[in-house]
């Protein structure tokens, strides 16, 4: 198997368990993988596709710029430039964004913040923090529509090879130095959210 078939089944596997989750609502979502670093290129989605789909047609090679490598009838993703960020500024090897009810409220309530931390949870170990009072804060951007705007302030959080940004009444953004950190990073964050929004409504109600 030739590395862009093994990128392209890796990035597949996870396409598959994030759908079966309904992690991708209304052609929400995409995902990218790095086959080469030097020069950079990446598989990414395919613009406007319903991601809980498998076809043939579902990733396209992009380069350094998010163009696409081969002349093609797919586009990439509208938001290539945000994994275009990613992985020329880190050595991360894979990056997921996906749109979920409880990733959107979160970023609702603590947009004005500009971040949410969370501490006092088990699962932070999963982000690599493995101190009693470790701290993970995820930073909340505002939501551009246009989308080198929406990547130049992006930009300014992908400092390290994994991370995590949420975009206000969007979604959010994971990458890792390859799939399965950042599926881990993923599943982790949509944890500590939705355990913070069921212990804020039963709070609430006592
Ligand atoms: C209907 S989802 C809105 C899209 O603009 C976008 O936010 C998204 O996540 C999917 O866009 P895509 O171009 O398919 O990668
Ligand atoms: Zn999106």
């Amino acid at each position: 198997m030739s590395l862009l078939e093994q990128r392209w089944e890796e990035l597949a596997d996870i396409k598959r368990v994030l759908a079966k989750r309904e992690w991708f609502p209304g052609t929400s979502g995409n995902l990218a993988i790095k086959v080469n670093s030097d020069p950079i290129s990446f598989l990414v989605t395919a613009s406007g596709k319903d991601k809980t789909k498998e076809t043939s047609e579902d990733f396209l090679l992009v380069d350094s710029t998010g163009q696409p490598v081969h002349d093609s009838q797919l586009k990439p993703s509208a938001e290539t430039l945000l994994h275009v960020e990613i992985f020329n500024k880190t050595n991360a090897g894979c990056s997921l964004h996906v749109h979920t009810v409880d990733n959107n409220v979160i970023s609702e309530l603590y947009g004005d913040q500009g971040k949410i931390t969370f501490k006092g949870q088990e699962i932070i170990k999963a982000y690599g923090l493995w101190e009693e009072d470790a701290e993970f804060t995820i930073p909340i951007i505002y939501n551009h529509a246009h989308i080198p705007t929406l990547a130049e302030d992006f930009s300014e959080f992908v400092k390290g090879d994994a991370g995590a940004v949420l975009i206000r009444n969007h979604g959010i953004t994971v990458w890792g130095r390859d799939a399965l950190e950042a599926k881990k990073f993923l599943e982790a964050s949509e944890f500590l959210f939705s355990y913070h929004l069921k212990l804020m409504a039963l709070k609430a109600v006592r």
